[in-house]
C-alpha cells in the first residue's frame, strides 16, 4: 500500500503532490490517506475473519468527522471515551447502536446521553461506575447494557503512560473481583443488562505475547460470565502497535514489518483466534494507531535553522501542541523532507517548533538531510494520536486537516484563526 511515497524526488500522499498541497494551504498540516485507512481497516477485518470480530475503531487516535464517517460507511463500529465523542461520532452519521463507551470517568450527563441515543454497551471502570450508571438507567426508566473492564494484570512491554492493564494503572477492575462484582450487579442492580466483559491492556504493544497471555488469562472468565449470566460480547481492546522508524523504505509506508516489531496481524490473529474462537461469543477489538496511524503525516516548513555552541537546531512551524507525542512519550517519528536531497549533505540536528518549552521538539539528535529555511519536512506515523491530541498552547491556532483519496483532497478541518482563539471568552464589566 503506497500512501507517502516519493515521486520523482517530492514526496506525495497516494497522488497528491505534498509540495504544492502545502504551498497552497499553508503550514502545519495533517494530511491523510483514505486508501490506506481503508486497507488497514480491512486487512484487520479479514485477519479476524474466522471470529467475524466487530472492529470498533478508537475515535480518541484521530476523531476528525470525516474519518469517523469513512469508518462508518465501511461498517465499523467505535470505541468512545466521552459525549463528545459519541458527539461526533452521531455528526458523523455513525451508529450509535455499535457504540462502546469506556473511560474512568463518566459523568452522569454523559450516562444520560449514551443511554438516551442508545450505544451498544458502557465499558464500566468501577463498582462506583456500576452503581452509578444502574441509578441514572432507573431514573430514565431503562435497563443499561453494561460490561465490566477487568484489569488482567500483564506486563504489556509499551511505555509506562500508555500501559493500561497492569494492577497499579487506574484501568478497569482487578481480574480477581470479576465475578463477584457481576453476582453483585445481578442480585442488586435491576437497571443494568449484563451484556459483555471488556479489556484493553494498553497501547503501541509490538509483541503478540501479551495478547496471548491476557486472552488466555481472561477467556475462561468470559465462558464462566457467559454461563452464569448470559452475556454476549467480549471486546479485546486495542493496542495494536506500528512501526514508527523505517516506515518509508523502497517508497513504501506499511505499518507492519517483522524486522521492526515481532507483532504483525498474522501473528496477533494467531495469538488471539484460537482462544477466542472457541467461546461462542461476539468479539469486538478496539484498534485506534492501527487503522490509522500510518496513514497520517504532519507537513512542517523550516522557519529557522541555528547552529549553537552544543547543538544544531531546525526551528519549524509545527510544535508540541501541534503533535506531543515525542514530549510526552518521548515518541519517536521519522522526519523526511517533501523535496528529496540529492546531495545527500547530512547534519545531526534537533527539530524544535516555536513554543516556549525546551521539551518542544519533534526529534532530537536526529541524523537527517540538512534541510534548509523555506523548505518542508513531513512527520510521518502522525495520523494517530496527533491532531486529536492538539492544543492551543502558546495560543496557537490549530493546524488544518486534509484528506487525501487518489488525485483528490479536500480540507476536513480548516486551519483555525486567531478570532477561533478566543470564541467564548469575556472580560467581566
Ligand atoms: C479502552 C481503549 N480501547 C482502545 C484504545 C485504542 O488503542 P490503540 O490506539 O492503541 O489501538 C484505547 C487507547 O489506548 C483504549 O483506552
Ligand atoms: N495517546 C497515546 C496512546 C494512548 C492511547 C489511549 N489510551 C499515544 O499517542 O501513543
Amino acid at each position: 500500500m503506497h500512501s507517502f511515497a516519493y515521486k520523482n524526488g517530492t514526496l506525495y500522499c497516494e497522488n497528491v503532490n505534498l509540495q504544492e498541497l502545502a504551498d497552497k494551504e499553508s503550514t502545519p498540516l495533517y494530511v491523510y490517506s483514505k486508501q490506506t485507512i481503508l486497507n488497514h481497516f480491512h486487512r484487520l477485518r479479514e485477519a479476524l475473519a474466522p471470529l467475524n470480530a466487530e472492529v470498533a475503531y478508537a475515535v480518541k487516535a484521530c476523531s476528525n468527522i470525516a474519518i469517523l464517517n469513512l469508518m462508518a460507511r465501511n461498517g465499523a463500529g467505535f470505541d468512545i471515551v466521552s459525549g463528545g465523542e459519541l458527539f461526533r461520532v452521531l455528526k458523523a452519521g455513525g451508529d450509535p447502536s455499535k457504540c462502546t463507551y469506556a473511560g474512568v470517568g463518566k459523568t452522569e450527563q454523559e450516562i444520560r446521553y449514551a443511554l438516551a441515543q442508545g450505544i451498544y454497551c458502557f465499558n464500566v471502570e468501577s463498582e462506583a461506575e456500576l452503581r452509578a450508571i444502574n441509578a441514572i438507567a432507573a431514573s430514565m426508566g431503562v435497563k443499561a447494557p453494561v460490561a465490566v473492564r477487568v484489569n488482567p494484570n500483564v506486563e504489556a512491554g509499551t511505555h509506562k503512560y500508555i500501559t493500561t492493564g497492569k494492577a497499579e494503572n487506574k484501568f478497569g477492575v482487578d481480574f480477581e473481583r470479576i465475578e463477584s462484582l457481576y453476582e453483585m450487579a445481578a442480585r442488586e442492580l435491576p437497571n443494568l443488562h449484563l451484556k459483555g466483559l471488556q479489556m484493553h491492556i494498553g497501547s503501541q504493544l509490538t509483541q503478540a505475547k501479551p495478547f496471548l497471555e491476557a486472552v488466555r488469562k481472561v477467556a475462561p472468565l468470559a465462558a464462566s460470565l457467559k454461563e452464569k449470566h448470559g452475556i454476549e460480547f467480549f471486546s479485546i481492546g486495542g493496542g495494536i502497535g506500528i512501526v514508527y522508524q523505517g516506515t518509508l523504505d523502497s517508497g513504501v509506508q506499511e505499518w507492519w514489518n517483522e524486522d521492526c516489531a515481532q507483532l504483525t496481524l498474522s501473528t496477533y490473529a494467531q495469538a488471539v483466534v484460537p482462544t477466542l474462537q472457541p467461546l461462542g461469543l461476539h468479539i469486538i477489538v478496539e484498534p485506534g494507531r492501527l487503522i490509522v496511524g500510518n496513514a497520517g503525516a504532519l507537513i512542517t516548513r523550516c522557519l529557522y535553522e541555528k547552529n549553537g555552541k552544543a547543538k544544531t537546531f531546525k526551528i519549524v512551524d509545527a510544535g508540541m501542541n501541534d503533535l506531543i507525542r515525542p514530549a510526552l512519550y518521548q515518541g519517536y517519528h521519522e522526519i523526511i523532507p517533501v523535496r528529496e536531497h540529492p546531495s545527500g549533505s547530512c547534519v545531526t540536528a534537533d527539530v524544535v517548533g516555536p513554543i516556549c518549552e525546551s521539551g518542544d521538539f519533534l526529534a532530537q539528535n536526529r541524523d537527517m538531510p540538512d534541510v534548509r529555511q523555506g523548505e518542508l519536512l513531513a512527520v510521518l506515523s502522525a495520523g494517530a494520536y496527533g491532531f486529536s491530541m492538539s492544543s492551543n498552547y502558546n495560543s496557537r491556532p490549530m493546524a488544518e486537516e486534509v484528506l487525501v483519496d487518489g488525485d483528490q483532497w479536500n480540507v476536513i478541518r480548516s486551519r483555525q484563526s486567531w478570532e477561533d482563539l478566543i470564541r467564548g471568552e469575556s472580560i467581566p464589566e
